[in-house]
């Protein structure tokens, strides 16, 4: 049957159900496909799963640490993975039914549950309905990418989407990749009763990041009490003995990681490559990406992508934003660009590490004349107070103009705080703004201007 439309949503992730909320507010008719799980990634096997369990691991590390907090000991306990997982799925399906609900009820939207694949610029197929609209946006997200390493064929593993329906604690979980989502689930089974070891090739962690921000994190993860294994060369897996086992270097490797379960944390692959792109005239880079212009247009006119299917982010934020931006330009009028939004990203180890800007490396780098401000947790009032004291607060500055570089708080609270810094450097305020703040006592957000006045050149400072 053929349907046609103004517009034409592909995929109900970050922003797409949004897209159609405004589309159709302004009068236009959307058909919308989704075939799966509303909510996408972020909802459904993203964020929304990881946070929830993470406060369980977070609840279960607190009581271990009872005794820190002048408590009676909390005593030996178990964890039920099976209770954990049920509270993790209750706080999905709610958001999944909230939004499915919205958007099968939105007047002037017609939802579609299958896989949209291109018969032409215009028009796409699901199933055995023809849809056809002069607009199409696509916003298909993406998937946990499983790399040919050597022997990954050869035996069972688990990727960042089924771990989350595991009912018994893995005894010993081994993670390969030491990106967002390793980091988190790494500290997230450890804090459950798991052994964890992460195995990854680059020599520290997070490589893209500063040498004080990885040493944090590292120290965060191994007080825990969770083994790092960096500078993994030739990684390769095997089954033995039934057990799953990550031999981490070239040479014959007696230290290899064996383990009862293995977590494949190795990036994402973005989900265009069944939608018949070439019958639209669009091609995909060569990791999958769509090629966009500042504005998300595809190299197709009349075809948008957005979210992490673009390749310009990675985030519920950054798909969110190119909502924001495409819905701003098509109905406003405006001339919104993805370059407008600043870099910002948290990753939820506890405490986190949030950042936005130029890192100390990036800023060095670039020979531009910088102040920098650090402060360590250890001097922040409200996390003393919390017992939490690992990591600190880093600020750059621009040594002329005094403009906000950028921002690192890898410690308590650092996810909230480092908003007070986002909302000044979009605004392209100075550090003689930020002293003059007057922020709450006690909060960790209160040292921020304080930083900002304890500025020293940026050559001279020690890391
Ligand atoms: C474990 C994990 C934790 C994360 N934590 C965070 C976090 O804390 N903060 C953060 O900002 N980001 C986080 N992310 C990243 C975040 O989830 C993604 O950046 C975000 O979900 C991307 O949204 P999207 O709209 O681009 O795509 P998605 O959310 O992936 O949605 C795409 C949708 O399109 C549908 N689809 C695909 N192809 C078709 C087709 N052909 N036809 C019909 N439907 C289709 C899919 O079924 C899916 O529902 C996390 C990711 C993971 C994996
Ligand atoms: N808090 C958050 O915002 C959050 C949380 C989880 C995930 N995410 C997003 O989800 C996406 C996926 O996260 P991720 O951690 O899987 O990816 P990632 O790209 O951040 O990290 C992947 C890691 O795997 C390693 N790796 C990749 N290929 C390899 C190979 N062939 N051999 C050995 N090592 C290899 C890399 O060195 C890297 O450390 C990211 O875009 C991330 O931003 C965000």
């Amino acid at each position: 049957m053929n349907h046609s439309f103004d517009a034409l949503i592909i995929g109900a992730g970050q922003a797409g159900p949004s897209l159609a909320g405004r589309l159709t507010a302004a009068g236009w008719t959307v058909g919308f496909v989704e075939r799966k799980n509303f909510g996408g990634t972020c909802v459904n096997t993203g964020c929304t799963p990881t946070k929830a369990m993470i406060a369980s691991a977070k609840a279960a590390h607190t009581l271990r640490q009872a005794t820190n907090y002048g408590l009676p000991p909390a005593g030996d306990f178990t964890v039920d993975l099976a209770q954990v997982v049920a509270r993790k799925d209750a706080i999905v399906a709610a958001s999944r039914a909230s939004l499915e609900k919205w958007l099968t009820q939105m007047p002037g939207c017609t939802v579609f549950r299958g896989t949209a694949r291109f018969l032409s610029p215009t028009t796409m197929q699901v199933d055995d309905a023809v849809l056809e609209a002069k607009h199409i946006f696509l916003n298909v997200g993406g998937r946990p990418a499983i790399p040919a390493l050597p022997g990954i064929d050869q035996l069972p593993f688990l990727t960042s989407s089924t771990i989350l329906a595991l009912e018994e604690l893995p005894t010993h979980l081994i993670i390969v990749g030491a990106g967002a989502v390793g980091l988190e689930f790494a500290q997230l089974f450890r804090r459950l009763g798991s052994q964890v070891t992460i195995v990854e090739r680059s020599p520290r962690l997070l490589p893209h990041d500063d040498e004080d921000v990885a040493a944090a994190v590292a120290d965060i993860l191994t007080s825990e009490g969770i083994t790092l294994r960096l500078g993994a060369e030739c990684i390769s897996m095997a089954l033995e003995d039934g057990q799953p086992v990550v031999h981490v270097s070239c040479e014959e490797d007696p230290s290899s990681s064996r383990g009862s379960h293995l977590l494949l944390a190795m990036g994402r692959q973005p989900n265009t490559d069944d939608l018949d792109l070439a019958k639209a005239g669009l091609q995909a880079d060569a990791r999958g990406y769509l090629p966009v212009d500042e504005e998300l247009r595809t190299t197709v006119p009349g075809i948008w992508a957005l979210g992490d299917c673009n390749g310009r982010g990675a985030f519920t934020h950054t798909a969110y934003n190119d909502f924001e931006i495409v819905a701003a330009n098509l109905l406003n009028h405006e001339q919104r660009r993805v370059s407008d939004r600043l870099p910002v990203s948290a990753i939820y180890v506890d405490p986190p590490f949030a950042k936005v800007g130029l890192t100390e490396a990036e800023v060095r780098a670039a020979g531009t004349p910088a102040l920098i401000g650090k402060r360590p947790m250890t001097k922040v009032g409200r996390a003393v107070e919390k017992g939490e004291t690992k990591g600190f607060i880093k600020v750059l500055v621009h040594a002329e103009t005094d403009q906000i570089l950028g921002a690192s708080i890898v410690g308590v609270g650092g996810d909230e705080a480092i908003h007070c810094i986002i909302t000044a450097k979009y605004a392209q305020q100075t550090a003689a703004f930020m002293r003059r703040n007057v922020f709450i006592h006690p909060t960790v957000s209160e040292l921020i201007p304080t930083v900002f006045g304890e500025l020293k050149p940026l050559e001279t400072a020690v890391q």
